[in-house]
C-alpha cells in the first residue's frame, strides 16, 4: 500500500521516514565520542556495576544523547537546510516530518532517563536529564542563535557523560569525574572554532553568530589558543591531584603538547580562503582523537592503579 504523504514545516511533502532516518536523527558519529567517555567514566570509577546494568547505563548515555540531537534537529530544521554540512539531514531534506523528529525525541528522552534511574540510581538519570535539558534548552533554543558564545557555555552539555557513568557506579560525584567534565569543558571551544573557522561561510549563510562570523578569524584563532592553554592545565590536573598515575600522565602531556602545537600553528596562520584550511582541518580532527586517548588511559591507567 503507497504511504501517504505529511506535510511538514519545512519541505512537504515528505513520506513517513525510514528507521535509517531516525538512527541519522541521533548524530550517531559524534555521539560515539560522547558515549566513549560516559563508559570511561563508568570504568574509572571506583566500586562494581553488574555488567547487564553497566551496559544498560550506557545504553541510556546513547539514547540520551540521541534524543537531544533529535530535538536539536527539529528545532533547527530551517537553519540545517540552509548549511550545505547539514541540509541532507533527514529534515531538511524533506525525509521526515517534524513531528516524527519532536515525538521521537521527547520519547527517548524519558526513556532514557526513567531506564536509567531504575537500571542504576537517580542522580545519574537527574545528571543524564540536565544533559539533555542542558543541550535542548541552553545551547540550541537560548545562546546558539543569540551569542557567539554559545558553545563556550552550552558546551557544557557534552561534558557531562563521564560524571553520568561514574555516578552510575558510584552514586555519588567526586574530584575525577569533576576533573573529567572540565577537560571536555575547556576542550569543546578549540574543538568546534577550529571547525567553525573552515565552515564559516555555512554559519554566515544560516545567520547563526558563531566567533568566526561574529568577531573574525583572527580572535576565533586567538580563543583557540586562549582555551587549548586553560584545556592543557585542566587535562594535566588528574595527575597533579594524584587522581591518576604515570600512563594518564604521560598520555596527557604527549597528547596535549601535540594539541597545543596544532593549536599554535592555527594561531599563527592569517589565512581566510575556506578551502586552504589544512592546520584548522589537523586540529578538528586531531581534537577528537585526542580525546579518545585520554580518556582511553585514564580507564587503563585507573585499573592498573586498582
Ligand atoms: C557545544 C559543543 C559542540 C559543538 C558545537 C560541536 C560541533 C561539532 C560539529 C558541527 C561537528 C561536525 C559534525 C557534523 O557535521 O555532524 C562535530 C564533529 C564531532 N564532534 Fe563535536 N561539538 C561539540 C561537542 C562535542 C562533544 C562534547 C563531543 C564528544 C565528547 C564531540 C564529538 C565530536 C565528534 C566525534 C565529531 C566527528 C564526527 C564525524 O566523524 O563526523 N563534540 N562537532
Ligand atoms: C548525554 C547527552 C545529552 C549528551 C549531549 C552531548 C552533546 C551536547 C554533544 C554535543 C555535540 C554536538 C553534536 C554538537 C553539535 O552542535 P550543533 O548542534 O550546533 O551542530 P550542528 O550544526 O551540526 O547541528
Amino acid at each position: 500500500m503507497a504511504s501517504s504523504p505529511i506535510l511538514t514545516g519545512v519541505h512537504a511533502p515528505v513520506l513517513p521516514a525510514h528507521w535509517r532516518d531516525f538512527v541519522a536523527l541521533t548524530k550517531p558519529r559524534v555521539m560515539t565520542l560522547v558515549v566513549f567517555t560516559g563508559l570511561c567514566g563508568l570504568l574509572a570509577a571506583p566500586g562494581h556495576l553488574h555488567p547487564v546494568l553497566a551496559f544498560t547505563a550506557i545504553l541510556c548515555i546513547a539514547l540520551g544523547a540521541g534524543a537531544a540531537a533529535s530535538l536539536n534537529q527539529w528545532w533547527e530544521a530551517d537553519i540545517d537546510a540552509k548549511m550545505k554540512r547539514t541540509a541532507s539531514r533527514p529534515l531538511p531534506a524533506g525525509r521526515m516530518d517534524r513531528q516524527s523528529a519532536l515525538h521521537f525525541g521527547v520519547g527517548l528522552s524519558f526513556f532514557s532517563v526513567i531506564l536509567m534511574g531504575m537500571a542504576t540510581n537517580w542522580l545519574a538519570s537527574a545528571v543524564l536529564s540536565v544533559s539533555i535539558l542542558f543541550y535542548v534548552f541552553v545551547y540550541t533554543i537560548w545562546l546558539k542563535p543569540r551569542t557567539a558564545q554559545n558553545i563556550v557555555i552550552g558546551g557544557a552539555a557534552g561534558a557531562f557523560p563521564p560524571v553520568i557513568g561514574w555516578a552510575a557506579v558510584t552514586g555519588d560525584v567526586s574530584a575525577l569525574p569533576i576533573a573529567l567534565f572540565m577537560l571536555i569543558f575547556f576542550w569543546t571551544p578549540p574543538h568546534f572554532w577550529a571547525l567553525a573557522l573552515f565552515v564559516k561561510t555555512d554559519y554566515a549563510a544560516a545567520g547563526i553568530p558563531m566567533l568566526p562570523v561574529v568577531s573574525g578569524e583572527v580572535a576565533t584563532r586567538r580563543q583557540i589558543w586562549f582555551y587549548t592553554a586553560i584545556m592543557a592545565v585542566a587535562a594535566l590536573a588528574p595527575v597533579l591531584l594524584n587522581l591518576t598515575g604515570v600512563i594518564y600522565g604521560t598520555t596527557a602531556l604527549l597528547g596535549t603538547a601535540l594539541f597545543a602545537l596544532f593549536a599554535f600553528q592555527v594561531y599563527r596562520r592569517r589565512e581566510s580562503d575556506p578551502a586552504r584550511m589544512k592546520p584548522e582541518k589537523r586540529l578538528f580532527k586531531y581534537s577528537i582523537l585526542y580525546l579518545f586517548l585520554l580518556f582511553g588511559a585514564v580507564v587503563v591507567d585507573r585499573w592498573l592503579l586498582a
